[in-house]
């Protein structure tokens, strides 16, 4: 299946399996995942959010985020999907990378 497609019962159960072990929640309002990250400071949570934009743009999947001091709050969904597509966890996995090189 495609990259831009809504992911089905199966993929999800399994995936987001394990995004939730990684700190990720569901929103219960709308389909989409959640989680806030902690850095030392400001410096290394704009450095975080740096490598993540440059990877969104690359991919052209944009997070909603927003950021005060040391934490990024992060909200992924794929807005043209209405939903959770694999474009989502393609970069929730990017971001879990990024943010342990910081
Ligand atoms: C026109 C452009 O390709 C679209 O608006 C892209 C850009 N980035 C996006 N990011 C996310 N998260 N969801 C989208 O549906 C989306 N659509």
């Amino acid at each position: 299946s495609s990259d831009s497609q809504l992911l089905t019962a199966e993929e999800r159960d399994q995936i987001l399996r394990d995004l939730k072990k990684a700190g990720w929640s569901e929103l219960s309002e709308r389909d989409a995942i959640y989680k806030e990250f902690s850095f030392k400071n400001f410096n290394q949570a704009f450095g975080f959010m740096s490598r993540v934009a440059l990877q969104a743009e690359k991919i052209n999947h944009h997070p909603e985020w927003f950021n005060v001091y040391n934490k990024v709050q992060i909200t992924l969904t794929s807005h043209d999907r209405g939903g959770l597509t694999r474009r989502d966890v393609q970069l929730a996995r990017f971001i879990e990378k990024a943010s342990i090189f910081v």
